[in-house]
């Protein structure tokens, strides 16, 4: 139970990055990540924190302490001091073409446009290329934020260089830094400016939370002027009552976070005015350009009247509609590609599991509760509302320590959920795609596929739950005769990704053009058999007894009426 509790706890479970796959020196620590001293926990929780201080080098915990220092001296100065000049002996910086290549060649990066700026060999290395405030290094480095990761080193000089950014990078691998960072400096630059500058838009409320936790990290103790912090605002329910009834101005924000569909009402009541915002970001953006939601990004870019408005999308997959799209909306865009664009992150071990029929994938469940393989924390995913609830009824039965989270739930209800999922307090979560964009629970070890996902992008998003940020994780697709069509894409995912692919699975893997339309027509899903332990007969027997009461009450029924 310790291990688990320290393995899913909040606290950030981080890893090194280090792109040319070199290890760091995990030398001794003084503190651990929580900053607990060791030794005054008990013995194996605190060697389990330190197998998990990923960070906890020396040269990085005399950085945060001497950061520490500074930021207690001059907590609201802004320009960037000398602190930063003593690192410059171990931190890289790229300065030619060739020392860009190089980097680039060794995290797969694929850059394409016009004048493209050099990247960033460290975060350092922002300060003498763009005069990057000091209170935001500060704050990346308090937060353990050390070494950007590649999709950090591409976009930072983009955005702060004004560009239109199409970014595509693996689950986990950092992307949320990578917009949020240069947005911060841009904001910090045009401090002179009243009113909302940026926006970030993500496809679900969760996700809409999670980003703005980050925002709160990295804006910590920044003050735009004396008087006036950098503010941020999750778009909640009762602020846009707020702003809608006036009760606070909507000049107050610079920042905000926000579902399309809160904040399109917003405008459309005139609460709130986007037409000075210069920074629009889309997360998640295959998602928020698909059916369900793109009528609405495009109310949202039509009310970003700014003549400089500057956009960028970003996802672990960009299927090429999407980049059509973003091509007819973006000026010059940019185009990043981080590893391969069709693939899953490399740090998760794929598997398929054939189950033969609904009632096998059941089997196979309780089969691998039994086995070593079933290591808390654990997701599984289900393609609709009604089967996660019937296998969220199964797994109680079996007195397993499990929660369910889909749309039926209310807010209150999904936050607590999410709660005890990070704190450890809940072993097994069950959901439907809700989750599967975006989230960062850490340290989640294994991900099931109960049901095969719809698509490739969402496979790669819900096991991407997994194996975040450098560590490593597990996801298991159940499948049955019925999925002979739906799992050939995955497959294709699974060789993209660089596993072991049976050679029969190869073999299967091939798609026609046929299939290509059937599955795209969403043919590859045939209705689900429910699920259920519960053999026929007795189900049978239950719908009679049933039949049979409620004839029984309509007969004593018609008797009253005659009398
Ligand atoms: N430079 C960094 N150094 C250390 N950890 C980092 C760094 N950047 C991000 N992380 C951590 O990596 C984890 C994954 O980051 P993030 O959630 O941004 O991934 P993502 O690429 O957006 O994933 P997804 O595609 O699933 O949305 C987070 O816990 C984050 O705090």
């Amino acid at each position: 139970m310790d291990i688990f509790r320290v393995l899913t706890r909040g606290a950030s479970v981080k890893k090194d990055f280090n792109r040319k796959g070199k290890s760091v020196d995990y030398s001794s620590s003084k503190k651990t990540e929580t900053g607990n001293t060791p030794g005054t926990k008990n013995e194996s929780a605190g060697q389990i924190e330190r197998e998990l201080d990923f960070f906890r080098n020396k040269r990085i915990l005399n950085k945060v302490e001497e950061v520490k220092d500074n930021v207690t001296e001059s907590a609201q100065e802004e320009t960037v001091s000398e602190t930063t000049d003593s690192t410059d002996d171990f931190l890289p910086k790229i300065t030619t073409f060739k020392e860009a290549t190089e980097l680039r060649k060794s995290y797969k990066g694929n850059i394409t446009g016009e004048d493209i700026p050099l990247p960033i060999g460290s975060f350092e290395d922002l300060i003498t290329r763009f005069s990057l405030d000091r209170r935001l290094l500060n704050n990346l480095i308090e937060n353990h934020f050390t070494e950007p990761t590649p999709i950090q080193c591409e976009s930072l000089p983009l955005a702060l260089h004004g560009r239109d950014i199409l970014a595509c990078a693996p689950t986990g691998s950092g992307k949320t830094l990578a917009f949020l960072i240069p947005l911060f400096q841009q904001i910090i630059n045009e401090k002179d400016t009243l009113g909302l500058k940026g926006l970030i838009i993500s496809p679900t409320k969760e996700l809409a939370n999670q980003i703005f936790l980050e925002c709160v990290k990295l804006s910590n103790r920044i003050y735009l002027d004396k008087k006036r912090p950098l503010q941020v605002a999750l778009l909640s329910k009762s602020l846009s009552a707020k702003l809608k009834n006036k009760v606070i101005n909507d000049k107050k924000y610079d920042l905000i976070i926000t579902t399309p569909l809160r904040l399109i009402d917003l405008v459309k009541s005139e609460a709130l005015d986007l037409s000075k915002v210069k920074h629009l970001i889309f997360d998640e953006a295959d998602k928020l350009f698909d059916k369900t939601f793109v009528e609405q990004a495009d109310d949202i870019l039509n009310s970003c009247t700014d003549p400089v408005l500057r956009k960028a999308m970003f996802s672990a997959t960009i299927p090429s509609n999407v980049e059509e799209i973003a091509n007819s909306i973006m000026l010059d865009p940019v185009r990043v590609i981080i590893g391969h664009k069709e693939a899953a992150n490399a740090n998760i071990e794929q598997k398929l599991v054939f189950c033969g029929n609904e009632e096998g994938k059941l089997i196979a469940i309780r089969q691998l509760v039994q086995e070593s393989e079933f290591k808390p924390p654990i997701i599984i995913f289900l393609e609709s509302i009604t089967r996660a609830k019937a296998l969220y009824h199964e797994l109680m039965y079996d007195r397993m320590n499990v929660d369910v989270i889909h749309a039926e739930r209310t807010p209150m209800q999904r936050e607590k959920i999410i709660e005890r999922f990070k704190s450890g307090d809940l072993w097994c979560l069950i959901c439907t795609d809700v989750l599967a964009r975006g989230i960062d629970f850490k340290g989640v070890n294994l991900v099931i596929n109960y049901d095969v996902p719809r698509t490739a992008q969402a496979y790669v998003h819900r096991i991407g739950r997994t194996g975040r940020g450098g560590r490593s994780g597990k996801a298991i697709t159940f499948y049955t005769k019925q999925d002979s069509l739906a799992i050939k894409p995955i497959i294709n995912v699974m060789k993209q990704s660089g596993c072991e692919v049976a050679g029969w699975m190869d073999k299967i893997s091939k798609i026609t053009k046929k299939e290509k339309e059937a599955i795209k027509r969403g043919k590859a899903h045939t209705e689900r058999k429910q699920i259920s332990t519960v053999p026929k007969m007795d189900i049978l027997k239950k719908k009679r007894k049933r039949e049979m009461v409620q004839a029984s009450k309509r007969r004593k029924l018609e008797e009253k009426e005659d009398v």
